[in-house]
């Protein structure tokens, strides 16, 4: 059981290989830390893992599936921008109940307030807006969670909050979590383990 990328190899234009033979795995309840420097294909290795865009060698099992689509996916992926996330023609109330009702609980973990929740997406902070995103990757279904700098808008104090929330839930539920960031405290920090992409 674990979120199993092996062999994989990625280009965007031909030959020019961005990943080559990279082998990832995540268990249930593990936090693994995605390092390296810009442009190693941190990013690309994320939508290939949350089944995105498909590799044109390996593949990605997930508890021992290949992922299905047109289905709810178990691998979310928490993007830098939610902006890029959301509906901007959707109230807030939409955009966090689009695939479950969260509970009063993990709103109240996130310090979404109900005010928010009547407001267009344009009408908050992307912080704001970042929470409604992460407690919508939430979903009863999700086994993993790719976080791709996910924190990065986020002053110290917040950002140290949301990750303690999140983490919390995770570790609960046995969810397996990707953290990719450039922040090496961050990782040190909140990862049982790291990889470095392009140094397999
Ligand atoms: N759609 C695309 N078409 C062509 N090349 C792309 C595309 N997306 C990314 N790339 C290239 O692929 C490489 C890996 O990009 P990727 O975004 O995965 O890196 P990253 O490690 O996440 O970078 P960063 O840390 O700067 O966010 C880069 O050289 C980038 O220029």
């Amino acid at each position: 059981m674990s979120l199993i990328g092996e062999n994989l190899g990625y280009y965007y234009h031909k030959d020019r290989w961005i990943l080559k033979d990279t082998n990832i795995s995540v268990a249930p309840g593990e936090v693994l830390g995605l390092s390296g420097y810009s442009g190693c294909g941190k990013t690309t290795l994320s939508r290939i893992l949350a089944g995105y865009i498909a590799p044109q060698r390996g593949r990605v099992t997930v508890d021992d599936q290949v992922m299905e689509r047109h289905t709810f996916r178990p691998v979310q992926l928490i993007y830098q921008h939610p902006e890029k996330a959301i509906n901007p023609k959707w109230r807030m109330r939409d955009v966090l109940t689009e695939s479950y009702a969260p509970s009063q609980e993990i709103l109240d973990a996130f310090e979404i307030r109900e005010e928010w929740l009547s407001r267009w997406p344009v009408e908050l902070s992307g912080g704001e807006k970042q929470r409604f995103c992460i407690v919508r990757a939430l979903n009863p279904a999700t086994r993993y969670i790719i976080a791709d700098e996910m924190t990065t808008m986020l002053d110290a104090i917040t950002q140290a909050k949301i990750w303690h929330s999140f983490l919390n839930i995770c570790k609960n539920r046995d969810i397996g979590v990707i953290v990719v960031s450039h922040e090496t405290s961050l990782l040190n920090r909140i990862c049982d383990r790291i990889f470095k992409v392009g140094e397999q």
